[in-house]
């Protein structure tokens, strides 16, 4: 039955489900409490699959700050039935932390059943007289037994049906204090119990007992915090805690006066208050604009008939002997692309990557790219000619974005580029059963957060004082995409490898123009039969290739970046060692303020070149890339470069952020898989005689020394593994992302202005799918070719130890540059 049809009375007999405003306090985790919530909704009425139009008429999202409050007052409380307070970052003290919720706690008069979640809760109690004090140990992302106190009323309660000592997961630096609290209004319900584990520098990790109020209940309203996070993924009893919260509302429905109250009481939220959440914007359009009405989507997605047809051959590949898969992969990059002047090269140099190792072979000669500056919101279009005449840059497009189209919507590049790309999607029907089947290779520096979320770029967090600003007009664009019509996709991870060669050509029933975008009709093969003679050279190329005698061995010389004598690159840390160590200081000083949970703190080490180191070609790029990749071979590797502005990126990142996999027409898979706790390996030992074992063969590993060493790498895996701070991190940074997979993605949560590191790197693929990696273990060339930089950072928690965080840095910037720290412990 829909929800709308049922009876208005429904909510007090229980048959119907609340109707749930969600405040958000700018949390990293409110939408998962938003999935609390759905999953909740989806039980109780049998539905499987979302059903965003059901959640809607019953869960409303507002922002604390996105409506004054008499509209919250008088335009939505008449059409909810009970309340859940976000946590947040700050305090509930100040206005600008908590927003409408001081009013929502206080509202007597239409008293609606409350649950205030870490923050949330710490606003009940701070509206009813009690203090918020700091913890005196703050707990970010610890499992800790909770006890439930006895709240024998006879009516339903927050923890019916759970255990006391069920495990919840802690997130909180402020806590409400048992001094002067106000026993006569609120009642504590549960307390913190067992220890946790704090830092300090003179003691470094200990425990300490704990026992704050964990969760209280107003003595005559329906109002209840709950300070520990029962949204997190490793909290028991989240489920249930929300069930109790739903059973409270029903009970305090069917007691008070409350439906007589509410004539016209709908069990729906009305389509006009619905569009007043954030529900309501879908990702094309959201922004951060709390002011502004919703605004309209106009989304274009072609219907089954895209501008480009899919022409396609694969070649099978018997890997010659003594090569390795990645090997190989380089060695048919050089074959095609080698001599490329602008290669742009997504390169899985480990065959375990998930999913099978796949790597992307592409050129930006011949064809166009976008760029992206968002000082200006300048958007452009180069394109290139063919590598044989020069690869000279031509602008095609070049435009201010707009704030707003034509139909008052906000625009972004996001916006903007979707356009593009739907343009550019095939037909369903052309579709291969390949990963990347042309469509669009490049990166999107860290600042393009700023793009989607509308925060403003924050220099003055932790350093800009040492020169972290960038000077405008050398840098890299804030984003690059090349469209790519062309390319050779290897999958590593086939028995036996594969290589197919992919063309887009022009689809012979839509050729039409797109009026926005018409230096779109310029790109691609103008005929589906030069497209197929493309892809016909390509793959003769290689099976010649693979049939002919090869060079034995590969054809560039090792110049490790940073290390060669002719390429000495002395790369220098944009903050001193002392000065990281003050900003994890204040970082962490941020965080016993309650301000965030984790920051990811980041460093840049930097080299200027001399006209004579300077990297001005494609094959200078290549040769540090596959240095680079030769140390540390990732699932994530990249080469790219722009040659028209002498600028390029050689990545060698173990981190997905994010892809999109398409398992059917409507079906689409999403993945992120963030990283935090990285330790540094021993070298597995090299083939050739040992002399500690007395093993002499030239052409194997000393058995011995394997041994040795798979015994210390897993003894190193499972410390990181059980490690107290990493599982933190990683609890946090899992919690954080399935909030982002409930919402729109908003970036990582870290600080300072970085360019491409920290950003993303990768491909839209014409038929849908996408990949993208973290921009880390990366070498950004810009500058004209004079400047090298590396980023390395790393997670910081309340447990982190400043110098244990500095050596990771030196170890995370010795994958790529080993001159910078040669005196680091094995
Ligand atoms: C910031 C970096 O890494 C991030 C932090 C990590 C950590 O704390 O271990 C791991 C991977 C990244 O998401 C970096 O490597 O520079
Ligand atoms: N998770 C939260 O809501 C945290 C609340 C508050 N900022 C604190 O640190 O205690």
């Amino acid at each position: 039955m829909p929800a709308s049809s049922r009876s208005s009375s429904a909510v007090a007999d229980g048959r119907e489900l609340p109707r749930t405003l969600l405040v958000d306090n700018y949390d990293s985790y409110t939408f998962n409490l938003l999935q609390l919530l759905t999953q909740k909704a989806k039980q109780h009425y049998g539905i499987e699959d979302a059903d965003n139009d059901f959640v809607r008429q019953k869960l409303m999202v507002i922002r604390n700050d996105q409506y004054p409050w008499h509209v919250v007052r008088d335009r939505i409380l008449p059409h909810v039935d009970c309340i859940v307070i976000s946590p947040g970052p700050g305090s509930p003290d100040r206005q600008a932390d908590f927003g409408v919720c001081t009013e929502l706690i206080r509202n007597a008069e239409q008293a609606k059943p409350v649950l205030g979640v870490c923050l949330g809760h710490q606003g009940i109690a701070l509206a009813f007289g009690a203090r918020i004090r700091r913890c005196a140990t703050p707990v970010h992302g610890q499992l800790c037994p909770i006890e439930i106190l006895s709240d024998d009323t006879g009516r339903p309660g927050l923890f019916d049906g759970i255990e006391s000592g069920f495990r919840a997961v802690r997130y909180h630096s402020l806590t409400v204090s048992d001094d002067g609290f106000p026993h006569h209004e609120l009642q504590v319900l549960a307390r913190a119990a067992g220890s946790i584990h704090a830092f300090s520098e003179h003691c470094g990790r200990f425990q300490v007992p704990t026992n704050e109020i964990m969760a209280l209940k107003h003595r005559d309203r329906p109002l209840y915090g709950v300070q520990f996070h029962p949204e997190s993924i490793c909290s028991e009893y989240g489920a249930r805690i929300i069930d109790n919260f739903v059973a409270i509302t029903h009970d305090y429905a069917r007691r008070s006066d409350f439906v007589a109250h509410n004539s016209g009481y709908a069990s729906r939220i009305p389509p006009e208050i619905a569009a007043m959440s954030l529900l309501a914007l879908d990702d094309r359009t959201w922004h951060c604009d709390p002011s502004s009405p919703p605004p309209l989507s106009q989304s274009s997605l072609p219907g089954g008939c895209g501008r480009f047809a899919l022409v396609a051959e694969s070649v099978d590949l018997a890997i010659p002997g003594g090569m390795d898969a990645a090997e190989l992969g380089d060695q048919l990059q050089a074959l095609l692309y080698g001599n490329d002047a602008m290669p742009l090269w997504l390169d899985s140099a480990k065959s375990d990557t998930p999913g099978g190792a796949v790597s992307i072979m592409a050129s930006g000669c011949g064809t166009a790219t976008v760029r992206y500056q968002l000082s200006g919101r300048q958007v452009s279009v180069v394109a290139f000619g063919a590598d044989d005449g020069g690869c000279g840059p031509e602008s095609i497009y070049s435009a201010r974005l707009p704030d707003r189209d034509a139909l008052g919507n906000p625009v972004s590049f996001w916006t903007w580029m979707q356009d593009v790309y739907d343009q550019t999607l095939i037909s369903p029907s052309d579709a291969q059963s390949l990963r990347f089947q042309c469509g669009w290779i490049g990166y999107f520096a860290y600042e393009m957060k700023n793009e989607c979320v509308g925060m403003a770029t924050n220099c003055e967090a932790f350093g800009s004082h040492a020169g972290v600003q960038q000077e405008p007009g050398q840098r890299m664009p804030d984003a690059q995409l090349t469209f790519v019509d062309r390319c050779v996709v290897l999958e590593l991870g086939r028995e036996p490898p594969r290589a197919t060669v992919l063309a887009l050509a022009a689809h012979g029933e839509c050729r039409r123009a797109a009026p926005a975008h018409s230096w779109l009709a310029s790109l691609g093969f103008g005929s589906r039969s030069l497209a197929a003679t493309w892809v016909r050279e390509q793959s003769c190329k290689i099976r010649a290739w693979l049939a002919g005698p090869r060079p034995a061995g590969t054809h560039v010389s090792a110049h490790p970046l940073g290390e060669s004598s002719e390429q000495m690159l002395r790369l220098r840390p944009v903050l001193s060692r002392d000065e990281y160590l003050d900003a994890i200081g204040r970082a962490k000083q941020q965080i016993l303020q309650g301000e965030s949970y984790e920051i990811c703190l980041t460093n840049q080490f930097r080299a200027t070149l001399s006209d004579s180191q300077a990297i001005k070609t494609s094959t200078q790029m290549r040769r540090h890339y596959i240095n680079m990749r030769r140390r540390n071979p990732a699932p994530y590797g990249a080469l790219l470069w722009y040659s028209d502005i002498a600028a390029g990126i050689a990545s060698c990142s173990p981190e997905r952020f994010l892809s999109i996999e398409q398992c059917g027409p409507d079906d689409r898979r999403v993945e992120m898989k963030p990283i935090k706790g990285t330790t540094r390996r021993r070298p597995r030992p090299a083939i050739g005689p040992c002399s500690e074992h007395t093993h002499g063969d030239h052409s194997a590993v000393c058995a011995e020394c394997l041994r040795q060493w798979e015994i210390d790498d897993s003894r190193r895996a499972s410390e990181l593994e059980m490690d107290v701070k990493e599982r933190a991190e990683n609890l946090m940074i899992v919690d954080l992302v399935r909030h982002d997979l409930n919402s729109v993605s908003n970036g990582n949560p870290e600080s300072i202005p970085r360019g491409v590191y920290s950003g993303a790197i990768g491909y839209l693929s014409a038929h849908g799918a996408a990949d993208f990696s973290v921009v880390i273990r990366t070498a950004v060339v810009d500058h004209c070719g004079t400047r090298v930089s590396v980023g390395a950072g790393g997670a910081l928690t309340t447990l982190s130890d400043p110098k244990a965080e500095w050596a990771e840095v030196e170890t995370k910037l010795y994958t790529i540059a080993p001159s910078l720290s040669p005196t680091l412990p094995v």
